[in-house]
């Protein structure tokens, strides 16, 4: 089944019981037993749904893994994945990684003995020099946030594999319909699905899933353990959103790549960060290993002490946290989705307090070239 028909009809697509095309929103906590301690398929919410069980089935086939696990949000399951590994475990992180999961890491698990080190991925030798006999895992995400910086999924799980780490991946800036990393040597992939996948601005979710039976069963462990579960009403929410991730994740892709090279050519932009540009960092591996670059970019002006104004200025994107829904969004990540890293460490890695970062939707892309542009006006008067 190719990718397309796998977001509509993969998974459990609809009710076995009743014939509903659409799996039905499953709002229990509980199930009957046949006996003592006999239940049927479910026992408890906590440990299963029908309606999570469906989106948890249907984004371990569109990852090509062996179970998927839904979650509350996209840190929970990153909370349940870290929580899979135990104290004086050492795990390598990307450098470049979303606010929150950095947060995660150095002021939660770092509390529970987990310890970690933030490497530049793109730099082999880095890399290998920060493993110890102690590190057990490579945690990265590529196109990473905000910086879109592109990893080499392939090569960095080799290393892994040489040196027995298991490779966990956030795809929540590419997809499954861009980017599958299973497919490329890693273990675990994991989202946040309050993006793309739900892809409308109605839910916070997070996916994990995994390939290897072991993890799962260990990722499983934790999920009903820790029990931050998505509720069924969330659950049918984005899986009705995946059903039409490919013709949105197309229109993304399609309108991003348009302002992209529209900002390259204006002269109060000093950078711009979106894969899909020939000129990027990113390109090549991107152009390797994604079947598409996204809806996610990032940009300096020239005039840095304008940065407020414009974001202010415009009228189609909005000023907002969050990505991945059909609306365009705007936002500052210093101050917004990365204020949480402090900002000696955002600096070494690049996001200087200017950076503005768009989640371009799918209006028309005419109507979001001159918003951008009326903007630019805007500001150079
Ligand atoms: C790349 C990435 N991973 C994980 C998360 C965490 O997801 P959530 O907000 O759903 O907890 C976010 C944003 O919050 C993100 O941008
Ligand atoms: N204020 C929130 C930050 C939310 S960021 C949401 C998303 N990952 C993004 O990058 O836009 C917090 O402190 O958790």
């Amino acid at each position: 089944m190719k990718i397309r028909t796998k977001m509509i009809h993969g998974g459990i697509s609809e009710d076995a019981t009743s014939g509903a095309v659409s799996v039905p929103i499953y709002q229990v906590s509980t199930y009957k037993q046949e006996g003592v301690g006999q239940p049927k398929a479910y026992e408890y919410s906590r440990s299963g749904n029908p309606t999570r069980h469906a989106l948890e089935s249907l984004i371990a086939d569109l990852e090509g893994g062996v179970r998927g696990f839904a979650f509350g949000s996209g840190l929970a399951g990153i909370h349940a994945v870290l929580s899979i590994f135990k104290a004086g475990d050492h795990i390598i992180m990307g450098n470049d990684v979303y606010g929150g999961t950095f947060r995660l890491m150095d002021k939660v698990m770092q509390n529970f003995g987990l310890e970690y080190d933030l490497v530049d991925l793109t730099d082999f030798s880095a890399l290998n020099k920060a493993i110890k006999p102690t590190t057990t895992a490579l945690y990265f995400e590529t196109p990473s946030n905000p910086l879109m910086k592109i990893l080499d999924i392939r090569q960095l799980t080799e290393v892994a594999q040489e040196n027995n780490l298991i490779t966990i991946v956030d795809n929540t800036f590419a997809t499954p319909y861009f980017q599958r990393p299973l497919s490329l040597g890693a273990d675990i992939v994991l989202h946040s699905g309050t993006k793309y996948l739900g892809g409308h601005s109605d839910v916070v979710s997070g996916l994990v899933t995994t390939n290897d039976t072991n993890l799962a069963e260990r990722i499983g462990f934790m999920q009903n353990s820790i029990g931050g579960v998505l509720g069924p009403q969330d659950s049918w929410l984005v899986q009705r959103g995946i059903k039409t991730l490919a013709l949105r994740m197309e229109a993304h892709a399609t309108n991003a790549q348009k302002i992209a090279e529209f900002l390259e050519k204006s002269p109060q932009v000093s950078k711009v960060y979106y894969p899909g540009l020939s000129t990027d960092s990113g390109y090549e591996i991107a152009s390797k290993q994604m079947s598409g670059f996204g809806g996610m970019l990032s940009f300096e002006l020239q005039d840095e002490s304008k940065v407020k104004y414009f974001v202010e200025s415009l009228k189609y994107f909005t000023l907002a946290e969050s990505l991945g829904g059909v609306e365009s969004l705007i936002e500052v990540p210093a101050v917004m989705t990365h204020a949480s890293i402090p900002k000696h460490l955002r600096e070494a890695v690049g996001i200087k307090d200017g950076l503005i970062r768009l989640s371009v939707g799918i209006e028309d892309i005419h109507d979001l070239l001159e918003d951008l542009q009326t903007a630019f006006e805007i500001i150079r008067n």
